[in-house]
């Protein structure tokens, strides 16, 4: 059986979306974007008081699709770090699908808060899983991104 590998992740504003991307193309992943069914406001002090409510409260917002994660035995899961935690569609998601037994690899774009609990809740959400070393970086990473992920997936033993 051949090894197949997802890259899965939100983003609200396209940073999240970049590094996945990358990912993606340095490992021959499938990419696959978790998507609310009602998106988040765009203006920024609206997203970050509904966030707030939402991480408060545990909940998780219902979802306009999701990918059978039956197929693939690693699966990278990227957020961006909000409120110093995974987004809330990435919770509906982990809730959602079955990743045990397969290998988990979190990353996250932050506003200078790093991977602050990003890794480990993913890792909570993931009981049954191989947890990897995460990634993390500011914003879109800029000119650094495609250098950073590749030194990273290099690091943690994915063959590119
Ligand atoms: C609701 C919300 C909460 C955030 N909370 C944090 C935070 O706690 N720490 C941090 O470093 N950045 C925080 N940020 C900044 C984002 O993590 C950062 O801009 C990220 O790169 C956005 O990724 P995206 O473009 O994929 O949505 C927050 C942004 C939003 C919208």
């Amino acid at each position: 059986m051949s090894k197949k590998s997802l890259v899965v992740y939100y983003t609200h504003s396209g940073n999240t979306k970049k590094i996945a991307e990358l990912i993606a193309e340095k490992t021959g992943s499938t990419l696959f974007a978790i998507e609310p069914e009602k998106a988040y406001p765009t203006a920024y002090q609206a997203v970050v008081e509904q966030a707030k409510q939402e991480i408060r409260a545990g909940y998780r917002p219902a979802l306009n699709s999701t990918i059978d994660v039956g197929d693939y035995n690693m699966v990278f899961v990227g957020s961006p770090n909000w409120w110093s935690t995974i987004a809330p569609p990435v919770a509906s998601f982990l809730d959602e699908a079955d990743f045990a037994g397969k290998t988990v690899v979190p990353f996250c774009t932050h506003g200078g808060g790093g991977m602050a609990n990003v890794a480990r809740d993913i890792a909570q959400l993931c009981p049954d899983s191989e947890v990897l070393n995460g990634f993390e970086i500011y914003g879109n990473g800029s000119a650094r991104a495609r250098g950073e992920v590749g030194a990273w997936l290099e690091r943690i033993g994915i063959k590119l």
